[in-house]
């Protein structure tokens, strides 16, 4: 079966767990674009929900899918949000940004009581960091944390769209990293970058992820932390 059916086969079983009355969080991406559709339909259908979106992407589908959008600050706290992922591991952690919006994914996914992530089988890996890590860095300062990332060995490449640099929703910039042969741990990575002034956040999810649905073929593969 192909990624794109296994990401539909996740993001239909995501959405069984939204229920009515609730805020839910809208990730971004090729997976998330099936989840938004699918709660498009229940919209249409009569579920009542209000949502926020990780990204404008996102927002705009949302919105066209007739989907009720909202602020973070309106929503306060959401019930769940579904998003997907470049790369996830036995431990719930997660390599996410390759589109770029890590950051609203972050701060959507810190906020949420429930974070469902969905993804095709190949995105389900032993180990971290075949994928690039992304990391969201201040304009101003993205010159020179580059060079800083060399010294630590992490082979930094600053993301381009086309001969442009490449600019988040929040009009920062991507630097995208090889994190496969460091033998700092994750977690200790996490920290370390964020000490890095203009670093504003990486694409490493370490502990939010509640529940993880792999579409392996026509099945979708529940794992609980
Ligand atoms: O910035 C983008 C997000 O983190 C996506 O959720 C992630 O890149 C996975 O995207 P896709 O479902 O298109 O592989």
């Amino acid at each position: 079966m192909s990624a794109v059916n296994e990401k539909k086969v996740a993001a239909l079983e995501a959405v069984k767990y939204i229920k009515s009355g609730m805020t839910v969080g809208l990730g971004t991406g090729s997976t998330a674009f099936f989840m938004i559709e699918a709660i498009g339909e229940m919209v249409q259908k009569g579920l009542k929900l209000t949502a926020v979106a990780t990204s404008d992407e996102t927002e705009k589908l949302a919105k066209k899918l007739g989907i009720q959008v909202i602020t973070l600050a309106e929503a306060k706290r959401l019930d769940v949000t579904i998003d997907g992922a470049d790369e996830v591991d036995e431990d719930f952690q997660l390599i996410k940004g390759g589109g770029g919006a890590l950051l609203r994914e972050k701060i959507v996914a810190h906020n949420s009581d429930m974070n469902i992530i969905i993804a095709d089988s190949s995105k389900s890996v032993a180990k971290l960091g075949k994928f690039k890590l992304p990391i969201e860095t201040i304009p101003f300062a993205t010159q020179l944390i580059i060079k800083e990332l060399e010294g630590m060995k992490l082979a930094p490449v600053q993301r381009m769209r086309g001969t442009d640099d490449y600019k988040t929703d929040e009009n920062n910039d991507i630097i995208d990293i090889d994190i496969w042969d460091t033998d700092i741990k994750l977690t200790d990575l996490e920290q370390l970058l964020k000490t890095i002034p203009g670093i504003v956040e990486t694409g490493l999810f370490l502990t939010t992820t509640d529940l993880v649905i792999i579409g392996k073929g026509e099945e979708a593969v529940i794992k609980k932390r």
